[in-house]
């Protein structure tokens, strides 16, 4: 058995070596920012000291004024990954979880405009709440669920993943070109539209409809 196949959430956060994200996979996010649709997908990176799991609380970095909540379907690798063809992709997933790509968007609109890196905006402490794991074996199809993010009560992201722009074996295929992945490391899948500001006292629930609930506070 793959090394990260049927562990625990501690398990695999202890043994995550980064956190590959894929921008703009939701077309109608990349239009909610003003964003052009890609034509490869667009990664960039957290490390581990992004990740939050129930129980501690998101915080804003400091100086940040606009701090978004950014819902996604995240797949759990299993095996090392490096040049992994579309057809044996799906083989390097050992299960899935919900994440929170926390934005400081304010940060990101100003390295936009200069042309800086996402560094601050996206790979601060405790930028990737995640929920529970969810066994590979639970999701026949990561592209027919639908993830949710409800804010304060009120619906404010839902959407069905087979909208994504880039699958997953594309995905992973692409990122393997270039960046090894070991068992542990995280894909976040790109978020849908509905990003919005939070504030202290934000209570962020998400997930993955009928499998998956987290609950988080911001402090
Ligand atoms: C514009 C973004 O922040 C890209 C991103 O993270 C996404 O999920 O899309
Ligand atoms: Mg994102």
């Amino acid at each position: 058995m793959a090394a990260a196949d049927n562990m625990s959430l501690s398990a695999f956060r202890q043994l995550a070596t980064k956190i590959v994200c894929v921008g703009r996979n939701y077309k109608d996010h990349a239009l909610e920012l003003g964003n052009a649709i890609p034509k490869k997908p667009m990664l960039f990176m957290k490390a581990p000291n992004a990740f939050l799991t129930e129980g501690e609380p998101i915080v804003a970095p400091p100086g940040c004024q606009n701090l978004h909540q950014e819902v996604e379907l995240a797949v759990i690798i299993s095996k090392t990954a490096k040049n992994v063809s579309k057809s044996d992709a799906m083989s390097y997933v050992g299960g899935y979880t919900v994440a929170l790509d926390m934005t400081a968007r304010d940060f990101q609109d100003e390295a936009k405009k200069t042309g800086g890196p996402w560094l601050l905006a996206k790979a601060f402490d405790g930028s990737c709440p995640v929920g529970n794991f969810i066994p590979k074996s639970e999701i026949s199809d990561p592209h027919n669920e639908e993830i949710f993010c409800i804010i304060n009560g009120k619906d404010q992201q839902r959407c069905r993943t087979d909208v994504m722009i880039f699958d997953i074996p594309t995905i992973i295929e692409y990122a393997t070109k270039f960046v090894t992945l070991q068992p542990g490391d995280l894909i976040l899948t790109g978020t849908p539209a509905g990003v919005t500001k939070v504030v202290p006292g934000d209570v962020i629930e998400f997930g993955l409809t009928g499998k998956l609930n987290a609950k988080f506070t911001v402090q």
